[in-house]
C-alpha cells in the first residue's frame, strides 16, 4: 500500500451508504453547494455541463414518494411493494435527481464523452458529500424509465440517470467497500509491431 497524502483521503476512503442507513441531518445549502462545485470539477469536453442535480427536500419528497408509488403499482408490485417503494423516496434526508442533457448533434463532442462528463460530476458530487461527512448513494433501476416518473424530471432532451440519497450515515460501515487493486486497472501500452 502505498502512502498517500492527506489530501487524497476523501478518494481513497469513499463509499456508498444506503437510504436505509441515512438519517437526518441532511447537507445544508451551502455543503450542497460545494458539493455541485466539486462536481462542476470534473472534466467536461467544451465544458458543455450536460447535467443538472435536481433537488428532492421537504414537501416535494411526498410527491416523488406518489410517482414512486405509482410506478410500483403500474410494474404490477402490490400494495406492500408499492408502500416499500414511497418508503425509498421519503427516508433520505435528501435526494439528488440526476439529469443528463446530451447533445447527440454536437460537432466537436460525442454523445460518449457527454456521458463520460456526467459520470465525473456524479463522483465528485459523492466525494465532497463524503468528504464532508454525509454519506450517499447513486441509485437508478428500473423506475427512472418510468414515463410519469422521467417526464416529471426531465425538461425536454434530458434523461433521467436517477438519483443520489444522501444524509448523515447512521452507522459507521464496517469499512470502504472492497475495490480492486490498482494493478488491475493500471496497464502499461505497447505500441504494435509495424512491419
Ligand atoms: C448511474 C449509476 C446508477 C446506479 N444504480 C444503482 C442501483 O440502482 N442500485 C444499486 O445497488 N447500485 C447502483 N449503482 C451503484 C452504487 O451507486 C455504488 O456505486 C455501488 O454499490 C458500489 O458501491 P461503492 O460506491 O461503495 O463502491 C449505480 C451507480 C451509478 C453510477
Amino acid at each position: 500500500m502505498n502512502t498517500a497524502p492527506a489530501s487524497l483521503d476523501a478518494l481513497l476512503t469513499r463509499y456508498s451508504v444506503g437510504p436505509k442507513h441515512l438519517v437526518e441531518p441532511g447537507p445544508s445549502d451551502a455543503q450542497l453547494a460545494l458539493m455541485a462545485e466539486a462536481a462542476l470539477r470534473a472534466p467536461d469536453h467544451a465544458e458543455l455541463v450536460p447535467y443538472r442535480f435536481k433537488l428532492v427536500r421537504g414537501a416535494a419528497k411526498q410527491g416523488m414518494a406518489g410517482l414512486f408509488a405509482d410506478a410500483a403499482r403500474a410494474a404490477g408490485k402490490g400494495g406492500e411493494g408499492a408502500t416499500l417503494d414511497a418508503e425509498r423516496a421519503l427516508k433520505p434526508p435528501v435526494t439528488v435527481a440526476v439529469v443528463a442533457r446530451i447533445d447527440l448533434g454536437h460537432p466537436l463532442v460525442p454523445a460518449h464523452e457527454q456521458w463520460a462528463a456526467v459520470g465525473g460530476a456524479i463522483a465528485n458530487f459523492l466525494t465532497a458529500a463524503h468528504a464532508l461527512g454525509f454519506g450517499g448513494k447513486m441509485l437508478s433501476g428500473a423506475k427512472v424509465r418510468d414515463a410519469a416518473i422521467a417526464a416529471a424530471f426531465c425538461a425536454p432532451g434530458e434523461t433521467l440517470l436517477g438519483w443520489i440519497a444522501l444524509g448523515t450515515p447512521a452507522r459507521k460501515a464496517a469499512g470502504p467497500s472492497r475495490k480492486l487493486d490498482a494493478s488491475a486497472v493500471l496497464v502499461d501500452w505497447h505500441p504494435p509491431c509495424r512491419e
